[in-house]
């Protein structure tokens, strides 16, 4: 129960919310047609049975409907806290922030007590590094703990409130389950499926299969997918629009590198030393990069010289151009032929991420650095009109980025041929072959014309790269492929600064309003844990005039890249976020990421809290800890601060010590570096045990690709 509860919470507060600031800030029509068709009363909110489905389309999808009441306030959050302190602890640490936000001015109860500690009653002082001994007591968190009979959607319900009286539930398929009603024959995205929803609900069907036999077109499986993407800007100071680094771009040169298995070229130091064209470098230096980051300057060379490679590097350091600048540099060197118009097209590259999102981000990059030569480089993924995918595609293709569902759909069309093929890119390669993608990956690799591992490429890249996940990937490498690890793999960038507050399920809705306000307009990702909590929330902070968005994988792609859009900007600066967004995605000036709830494994958390402290610039990561569901995170979650030597508060560590799993190897002994090449038998730093090889929730099934 309480989904539709939920609903009944948000939907009362949507008709007092909506149509002031509909009217207010947007009546100029400049974020389209979808404001005008925006109820402006509470009277035309309740017309229909599809009154929340079309809140959601209309106003919400892009955090709109329910910025500021006043005009001109919109992105301004009200600064005043209505909290007083939480507690007492010891110093949070204030590494690298100084000048922000968190530091100076706010003498607001509630920051007081976030600065100084935790809000438990449990705290003991916060150490950094080392284990030590096991302080405090557990009890009292005094915060509203939760029922243990209750599931989260229930607690969510109980702290209703924030949001006045509750009205009984709407009934009915039209003011139920948005969610649900959205992905069904409803929705414009009906007809596709998303691949993972499928591997993940274990039918064991393929779904791409599904699609490519006519799925998307067929009537039983709902109406076609109609979106078409708009096509990204093409003037050249769009096409190279970056951000700057940060101030601990050069730190990057201090981490630690391993290189394993045999002959692994010399690492090269500058970018001249890489004799790429002068093309490519024009595109480099127009691109703002005059400095190879450590995994750059470690694969590019292992790449140019014809080596697969498993890549393991922080979140945020260069992954991307890491593999595309040495692929478009073999390219030029072999003379690639101009893409033209054909039938079936016979891309020489296939870059495979997990998300559309991230696909897309990664072709961006891929179009930057061909920028000025003959390589084409395309991306089609879910979600959107299949036709127009292979548009995109028969106009030519020497690169192709893909999410695997579309992938197969295409290759299954006979629109893209592999014989050509010879790089082969994994990125976010832990997920791509984790429960969830590998069956698909494997697929890939056996599809007819596709080249053997002897004469393909292989390359995958991750940040994370557990070693049951390490082991499926010999399958798609040449035995003598090389492992760069860069830092501790599977570790934490170390410019952000991690947070680990307790909070219950009762007490989250309003620490993330008293940390929203405080933050004021800095851009923050709001992580939960499933796609209706996503919608909730987003709707709650809306309600609290903080300006809000959210994307997840039951919104329609749209709306999912219509949400990117105003967070990117700022029009939206808190995104709310489900894993779909974990992953890969780098957006400029994410300064915070609050984990409203922890992820199920670690490797998860490392991603998210990567979404910000990218190319050097700091970030900070806030995540509560409700006792009753992270438990099973403590010690994973001791290293992870540990190896990033972050401050680790002692009731979170006498957790760890109370949940300790013999044979966990990770260590608090600082921040040793090892390499984690299972080739080189069991390591002895990594979090395996704790790690995402399995696909994510199947409560939260999304459509990611
Ligand atoms: N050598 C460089 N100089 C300047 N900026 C760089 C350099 N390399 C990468 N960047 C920029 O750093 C940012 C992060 O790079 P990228 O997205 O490739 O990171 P990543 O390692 O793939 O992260 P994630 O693990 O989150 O996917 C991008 O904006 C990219 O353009």
């Amino acid at each position: 129960m309480g989904d539709e509860d939920w609903e009944a919470e948000i939907n009362p507060h949507m008709s007092s919310y909506v149509p002031i600031f509909e009217k207010d800030r947007y009546s100029s029509g400049e974020n389209g047609d979808n404001f005008n068709r925006t109820p402006t009363s509470s009277s035309e909110m309740d017309d229909g049975p599809s009154r929340r489905d079309h809140f959601m389309k209309s106003g919400f999808a892009s955090g709109r409907n329910f910025g500021n009441r006043d005009a001109g306030e919109s992105n301004k959050r009200d600064n005043t806290s209505t909290m007083g302190g939480f507690g007492v602890g010891k110093s949070f640490g204030n590494r690298g922030f100084s000048n922000s936000k968190f530091e100076d001015g706010d003498s607001s109860g509630f920051w007081r007590g976030y600065r100084d500690g935790n809000n438990s009653e449990a705290s003991g002082p916060s150490r950094r590094g080392g284990r030590g001994s096991f302080r405090g007591c557990r009890g009292g968190f005094g915060l509203g703990s939760p029922n243990n009979d209750l599931d989260p959607d229930e607690c969510m319900q109980r702290t209703g409130g924030l949001f006045g009286s509750r009205r009984p539930a709407l009934s009915g398929t039209g003011n139920g389950d948005t969610s649900q009603s959205r992905s069904g024959s409803g929705s414009e995205r009906g007809g596709y499926k998303g691949l993972n929803e499928e591997v993940i609900t274990g039918s064991g069907k393929n779904s791409w299969k599904s699609e490519a036999e006519g799925g998307e077109s067929s009537d039983t499986q709902g109406p076609k997918v109609t979106y078409i993407p708009p096509p990204p800007p093409e003037d050249e100071d769009s096409i190279f629009a970056h951000y700057q680094t940060g101030i601990n771009f050069d730190k990057y040169d201090t981490i630690l590198v391993e290189v394993s298995g045999h002959d692994a070229p010399p690492a090269i130091l500058t970018f001249e030393e890489a004799n790429l064209c002068q093309t490519l470098n024009n595109n480099i230096a127009k691109a703002g990069y005059t400095k190879l980051t450590p995994v750059q300057k470690y694969s590019i060379p292992i790449i140019l010289a014809g080596r697969d490679l498993m890549a393991c590097a922080q979140t945020g350091s260069g992954k991307t151009a890491a593999f595309l600048l040495p692929i478009l540099a073999h390219m030029m060197h072999d003379g690639i032929t101009a893409s033209r118009f054909k039938e079936l097209q016979e891309p020489e590259c296939i870059i495979v991420a997990p998300t559309r999102e991230l696909v897309n981000q990664i072709y961006l990059e891929a179009r930057k650095f061909s920028f000025g030569t003959c390589v084409r480089a395309v991306v089609i993924y879910g979600g959107t009109q299949l036709g127009h995918s292979i548009r995109q595609i028969v106009q030519g293709c020497n690169i192709l980025c893909a999410t695997p569902g579309r992938l197969m759909d295409i290759i299954g069309k006979e629109k893209i041929g592999l014989k050509q093929i010879k790089y082969l890119v994994l990125d976010e390669a832990d997920r791509m072959l984790d429960m969830g993608f590998g069956p698909e990956m494997k697929k890939l690799i056996s599809c007819p014309g596709m080249p053997s591992k002897e004469q393909r490429q292989t390359l995958m890249f991750s940040a994370t790269f557990p070693e049951e996940i390490q082991r499926l990937a010999a399958e798609f490498l040449k035995s003598n492929y090389l492992f760069v690890a860069v830092g501790q793999v599977g570790g934490a960038c170390r410019d952000v600064q991690q947070t680990v507050l307790q909070v219950g399920q009762f007490s989250k809705r309003e620490k993330l309003v008293e940390i929203l306000r405080n933050i004021g307009d800095e851009r923050t990702m709001v992580f939960v844990e499933t796609k209706k909590k996503a919608d909730f929330i987003a709707t709650f902070l809306c309600q609290e005039k903080i300006s809000t968005t959210s994307i997840h994988g039951d919104r329609e792609q749209r709306e999912r890249e219509q949400a990117l859009g105003d967070f990117r900007c700022g029009k939206c600066p808190v995104l709310v976020a489900t894993s779909v967004a974990a992953r890969g995605l780098d957006i400029e000036n994410v300064q915070h990421v609050i984990n409203f709830d922890l992820p199920s494994t670690i490797d998860e958390y490392v991603h998210r809290i990567g979404r910000t402290g990218r190319c050097g610039n700091t970030g900070r990561a806030i995540s509560f800890f409700d006792l009753e569901s992270d438990n099973h995170l403590a010690q994973p979650l001791v290293k992870v601060l540990t190896d990033a030597q972050q401050d680790v508060p002692a009731w979170l560590e006498e957790i760890a010590f109370s949940t300790y799993i013999p044979g966990f190897s990770g260590s608090t002994r600082g921040n040793v570096f090892a390499s984690v090449d299972t080739r080189k038998g069991k390591s002895s730093l990594n979090t395996a045990g704790f790690s995402s090889s399995q696909a994510p929730n199947p409560v939260d099934d999304e459509s990611w690709d």
